[in-house]
């Protein structure tokens, strides 16, 4: 796994962005989507923006989502310490000054999509790297959801479509690609957060 974290670090100077299949194997996968069952009836509607400018918007964004919290021991995959190693690596080798993740588990009903975005919040840019690890079954290409990462340059409109296989771990500079999560035919779910500066 240490090779892998290393491997991911360097992707993330190389490219701004890494994507890496079986990060979890498929029994961490379904343990994950158990816990996720286990806790369906405390998710919430997501919103967007911050404090007093959050808001809900079904517009924009349709998944619901639960935070962790980062103490939690109950969790059936040691994932949240996983995040921690990696973290600890962004500031070691990239000198990234990470100080703390957040983390959410997100469900997208059939049909849910998240429009075009970038993850920084206008009024506070403390999002520095973004991950998405994927928490599907059994995932087709024709069911869709796949993540859409708009590559650098605005003016090509090129971009790079990623499938949300189970245990796939997606990272990202959070001020440098706008993405969207396109529509899916099924439930699409998955665990996304945040490695963050303090505010200041
Ligand atoms: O689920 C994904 O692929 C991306 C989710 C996303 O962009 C977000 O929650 O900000
Ligand atoms: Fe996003």
């Amino acid at each position: 796994m240490l090779n892998g974290f290393n491997a991911a670090v360097q992707a993330l100077v190389d490219d701004g962005k890494v994507i890496w299949p079986g990060f979890l194997s498929p029994e961490e996968v379904q343990l994950l989507r158990a816990e996720i069952d286990l806790r369906r009836a405390r998710f919430q509607a997501a919103g967007i923006g911050r404090e007093q400018g959050y808001m809900r918007d079904t517009r924009i964004r349709g998944d619901d989502v639960l935070w962790l919290d980062n103490d939690d021991q109950t969790l059936p995959v040691p994932i949240l310490a996983r995040l921690e190693a990696l973290r600890q690596l962004f500031n070691s080798e990239l000198y990234l000054g990470v100080a703390e993740f957040e983390a959410h588990f997100a469900v997208y009903p059939a049909g849910g999509f998240y429009k075009r975005h970038l993850d920084q919040h206008r009024n506070a840019d403390t999002r520095v790297v973004t991950f998405v690890l994927y928490l599907n079954e059994d995932w087709h290409e024709r069911d869709g959801g796949q993540l859409r990462i708009y590559l650098d340059c605005p003016q090509s409109g090129a971009w790079q479509d990623v499938t949300p296989l189970g245990g796939t771990l997606v990272l990202f500079l959070s001020d440098r690609f706008e993405h969207e999560v396109i529509p899916a035919t099924r439930e699409r779910r998955s665990m996304t957060g945040w490695f963050r500066r303090r505010a200041m």
